[in-house]
């Protein structure tokens, strides 16, 4: 079959970008099948062309610019990451015309809708199956598999890292600083971790998936975000001897007046599906009024697997420019508000070390019964003169238990009151 030349603009030549290069030149054949173009990579724009780089890296392809190159591309494949330049590249290419494939969560949870409204001005298309989850299609299924139904939830393990760390601490007993020592040596982690350990990198993912899910604008900074610095080993130990995994879950609900988007580390059931989900995988579980619960799984990092979710992402944006049509359109018509954090409703714990005497018990309920929360388990460890006494309510608002615990702070029994966590499952 006769073909048609797309030209093919790559930005960045890291992790993501040199492995989108070496599938693009093996796969040549059958891509120019799949999508009747033969697409044909006619630069790649880096910061220092004179850096090292794999073999099969073209130098000949090499360019510090990035404008010049976007000016001859049909399609451009951004994978610098981080703000700027990458925002003002992309909004360069979409308004020359051409359609954009990116793998960069922090700007989609941060520039999103400017994006989204220059490629409908532009009458082009912007994909991003990469920056969520890495090669888990899960962009595709919320944009397009999901489209005839209604979601009423996601929750997700959407960070490698933090997941890796947070195992390691689990299964092999080490303490968090260890466990992240050996992510940074298995290059899961980055030098500075903090976007993945603070939660900021699962926090831009449920923000993109809450986005398309609930048809309303979700950003970065709508999400209530906590992240891992603070698990301790004791607080693995007790969540195991109870049954449980601390997972950093990103959730998303459907709330009667709004939605709840938030990242915390959860208890979670060993029978939960999200408990198994070990290592650096990702894994996301969709709830839908008529599909039900779907389960999606597998690598949501390293240079591959991503580059497998920028492929797919070349070839359908090529499809389109050959044959026509568009890829879904952002469509936030519903413009649901995200709700305050302390409307998220849930079932949580609160851990407390206490004297361990005559009607404390009876002193720390008190305030549970007072703010409307129902206690649904207790448990108590003695320690010494002390106790430690960890309480599983039933579902409320996540504000009422905070209010308990600056209360709680006060209750001259009660020497420290952890921090508060969800449960799931
Ligand atoms: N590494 C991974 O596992 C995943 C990465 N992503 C996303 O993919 C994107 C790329 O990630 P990585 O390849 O890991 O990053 P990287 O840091 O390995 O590569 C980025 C490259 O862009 C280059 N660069 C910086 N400024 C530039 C400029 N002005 N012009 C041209 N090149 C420039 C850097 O020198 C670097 O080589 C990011 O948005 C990241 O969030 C998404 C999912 C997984
Ligand atoms: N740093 C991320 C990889 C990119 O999305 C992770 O650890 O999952
Ligand atoms: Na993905």
């Amino acid at each position: 079959m006769a073909h048609v030349d797309l030209n093919i603009a790559l930005l960045g030549c890291g992790t993501v970008g040199s492995e989108v290069v070496r599938l693009l030149a093996e796969q040549s054949d059958d891509f120019a099948e799949r999508c009747g173009a033969r697409l044909n990579l006619i630069g790649i724009a880096v910061r220092d062309v004179s850096a090292p780089r794999p073999d099969h890296v073209p130098r000949e392809l090499l360019t510090d610019d990035a404008e010049s190159l976007i000016e001859r591309a049909d399609l451009v494949i951004e994978l610098i990451g981080g703000l700027e330049p990458a925002r003002t590249l992309i909004l360069r290419a979409l308004n020359s015309g051409a359609s954009v494939v990116t793998g960069n969560k922090a700007l989609l949870a941060t520039h999103g809708p400017e994006l989204h409204e220059a490629t409908a001005r532009a009458d082009v298309d912007l994909y991003y199956e990469a920056a969520v989850a890495g090669a888990i299609p899960v962009v595709y299924a919320l944009r397009e598999s999901l489209a005839g139904d209604q979601v009423t939830a996601i929750s997700g393990i959407v960070n490698g890292t933090t997941n890796y760390i947070l195992d390691e601490m689990t299964t092999k007993a080490l303490s968090y600083e260890a466990a992240l020592a050996d992510a940074q040596k298995l290059g899961f982690a980055e030098a500075d971790p903090s976007a993945d350990v603070d939660g900021l990198d699962a926090a831009a993912k449920i923000a993109i998936m809450a986005s398309i899910a609930f048809h309303s604008r979700v950003g970065i900074d709508d999400v209530d975000t906590r992240g891992i610095r603070e698990i301790t080993a004791e607080q693995i130990a007790a969540a195991t001897r109870e049954g449980y995994v601390i997972k950093l879950l990103a959730t998303a609900r459907r709330a009667p007046n709004g939605i709840t988007v938030q990242v915390a580390p959860t208890l979670v059931a060993r029978t939960h599906p999200l408990a198994s989900v070990s290592g650096a995988y990702n894994a996301v579980v969709t709830e839908s009024e008529a599909a039900g619960r779907l389960m999606f799984y597998g690598q949501g990092a390293g240079g591959a697997p991503t580059a497998s979710a920028v492929l797919s992402d070349v070839v359908a944006a090529a499809a389109k420019r050959v044959y026509g049509g568009h890829a879904p359109r952002e469509l936030p018509y519903a413009s649901l508000p995200v709700l305050p954090a302390a409307s998220a409703r849930g079932v949580f714990t609160i851990d407390l070390t206490v004297t361990d005497q005559p009607g404390v018990l009876a002193s720390i309920a008190e305030p549970f019964a007072r703010h409307g929360v129902s206690i649904g388990q207790v448990r108590q460890d003695a320690d010494g003169p002390r106790a430690r006494v960890s309480i599983m309510t039933h579902t409320a608002p996540r504000g009422a238990l905070e209010a308990i615990a600056d209360e709680l702070a006060d209750n001259p029994h009660v020497i420290a009151v952890g921090a508060l966590m969800p449960v799931e499952g």
